[in-house]
């Protein structure tokens, strides 16, 4: 399904350039992420996916291009704008990245005590996140007393905490057995119907990207090197996208 591009995009990038000496990672990169749509970024290992993402952070500086998120260009924010627009950014990272020294509530009340928005029960949102992915009855543990799968369910317990209005999952099913990534992909498209975000799923997991995509960008030579479909692209002839479906 192609997204109504009368529509103003909620995340928008528009020629990202970033070099590193002569390392030139980002080209000219462009992007498009619309309400609720589920926008699958494929690029291979050293692409530039971390250094388009600490951009998009404002974690680096661009050379080049322009960055909106939902209508603002960040470069033109405060600080303080700066962190109240990220609260409407969710994350999951990779390797889920809990704190080892804090139980399952501790780990989901972070970012409540990093929120500049104070006016919610920090009890019952906790409550509700876990209830989201299943896992109320691991509230007191530590997350060396989770398996795998459950670390990474508490950390999208954790992403969608604050109902952010976009969500960046990075290689959300990395080191997972097929079935845990399985659940995990239900999980977060469970999560994108119920709350309505939108998503940008970073990930080489092919099965994840036919499951869970409406749209795919891969980023190949620093730029959007082709969009569609999973259909449309698997079916490409075009050797640098066939490469990515082999
Ligand atoms: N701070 C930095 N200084 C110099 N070079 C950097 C820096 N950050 C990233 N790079 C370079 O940018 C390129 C892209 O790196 P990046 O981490 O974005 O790749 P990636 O697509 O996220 O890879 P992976 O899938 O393995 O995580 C690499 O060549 C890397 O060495």
């Amino acid at each position: 399904m192609k997204p109504n591009t009368n529509i103003s995009p909620i995340l928008k990038i528009v020629n990202l350039k970033k070099s590193f000496g002569t390392n030139h990672v980002l080209n000219g990169f462009n992007l498009e992420l619309y309400k609720g749509e589920n926008l699958v970024l494929m690029g291979k290992s050293g692409s530039g996916k971390s250094v388009m993402i600490k951009c998009l952070v404002g974690l680096m500086q661009p050379d080049e291009g322009l960055i909106e998120i939902m209508g603002k260009d960040i470069s033109t924010l405060s600080q303080n704008d700066l962190n109240s627009l990220r609260t409407e950014l969710g994350f999951l990272f990779q390797g889920s990245a809990l704190y080892d020294s804090m139980t399952v509530r501790e780990n989901l009340e972070f970012p409540l005590r990093k929120s500049t928005e104070k006016n919610f029960d920090t009890e019952e949102l906790v409550l509700q996140a876990l209830d989201n992915v299943g896992l109320i009855d691991a509230i007191d543990l530590m997350p060396d007393e989770l398996s795998g799968g459950m670390k990474r369910r508490v950390a999208l317990a954790r992403a969608i905490i604050l109902k952010p209005k976009i969500i960046i999952y990075d290689e959300p099913t990395t080191g997972l057995d097929p079935i845990t990534a399985k659940e995990i992909i239900q999980l977060i498209r469970a999560i994108q119907h119920k709350q309505g975000t939108s998503s940008l799923i970073i990930t080489h997991d092919v099965d994840c990207a036919r499951v869970i995509s409406e749209r795919m960008i891969l980023l190949i030579d620093g730029v959007n090197y082709i969009e569609g479909t999973f259909k449309e692209l698997v079916s490409s002839k075009d050797e640098k996208v066939q490469a990515f479906f082999k």
